[in-house]
């Protein structure tokens, strides 16, 4: 029983073909592509692969974006799933105003944390971040309840909005220092340190509110670059989307069957 997993943001598709719909399946084959590309997944990389038993993903691009995606799917005979963020899922439950309108990526990337983090020991707090094209990062309670996030703009978004709203900001990438000499290194790590203090500050909400310690996990595709500015430890865990579309897909199979029997 394959199982495709797909995870849509603003800049990039993300895919991963697993065995079996189940957490900790193997691989069979990933890639990733970004929008502008994703018209040739068809009769590129997913024109090797065998037809995926089923496919669950999670999509925050648009409903443009998701139609071209889903045109790409009509090679296989499988029925498009996607997940919407919803009261209680997984063990999450979650505390937004109007739950559903919690960015798919965010709440499955908290699935797949929350359960990393049950499988590891006794369950704690957690602080999630996700450095994609925006910056997330959300504060989970040791009960699994989703208490609220912080969203920021992301690397390019920062670095775009200042070259547009100034005359003297066209500079290329700088590094990260602690005290930046030129312009190009005080861009860089004003936006490095922008996420890593609003990362800094959502942990110490966290310890206040839950009394005790977050466990911390970053994922997204720039979170290497963020990794060696934090302020304290974080795990980056690239797949954290995946593992827990594979634990949503795991339970929705185990309660269809339930539903039968
Ligand atoms: N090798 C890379 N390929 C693509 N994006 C990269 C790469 N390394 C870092 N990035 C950064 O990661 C961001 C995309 O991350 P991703 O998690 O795919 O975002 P999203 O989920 O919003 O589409 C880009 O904005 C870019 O700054
Ligand atoms: C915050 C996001 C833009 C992040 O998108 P990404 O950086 O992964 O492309 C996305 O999760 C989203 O559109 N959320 C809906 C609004 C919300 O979560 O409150
Ligand atoms: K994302």
């Amino acid at each position: 029983m394959t199982f495709l997993a797909i995870d849509v943001g603003n800049t990039r598709l993300k895919w991963t073909f697993y065995e079996q719909a189940l957490p900790g399946a193997a691989v069979v084959a990933s890639g990733a592509e970004f929008l502008e590309q994703i018209d040739r997944l068809a009769e590129g990389a997913w024109a090797d692969l065998p037809e995926p038993s089923s496919m669950l993903g999670c999509i925050v691009a648009g409903q443009a974006v998701k139609h071209r995606v889903q045109e790409q799917m009509e090679i296989w005979n499988v029925e498009p799933r996607w997940v919407v963020a919803s009261n209680a899922e997984a063990g999450l439950t979650n505390g937004y105003d109007f739950p559903s309108r919690l960015g798919a990526d965010r709440w499955v990337a908290m699935i797949g944390a929350y359960h990393r983090m049950l499988a590891e020991g006794p369950a704690r707090p957690m602080v999630v971040v996700m450095v994609g094209t925006a910056v997330t990062v959300e504060a989970i309670d040791a009960s699994g309840r989703f208490l609220g996030g912080l969203i920021l703009p992301g690397h390019g978004i920062m670095l775009r909005a200042l070259e547009s709203g100034t005359a003297g900001l066209h500079v290329p990438t700088g590094d990260v220092c602690e005290f930046p000499t030129n312009t190009s290194d005080g861009l860089t790590s004003g936006g490095t340190y922008a996420i890593a203090g609003a990362c800094e500050r959502m942990a110490q909400h966290v310890r206040e509110h839950c009394g005790a310690e977050p466990v911390c996990i970053m994922t997204g595709g720039a979170g290497w670059k963020m990794l060696p500015s934090m302020g304290r430890p974080f795990e980056l865990v690239e797949s954290l989307i995946f593992d827990g579309l594979l634990v949503i897909a795991k339970e929705r199979e185990v309660l269809m069957g339930q539903l039968k029997a």
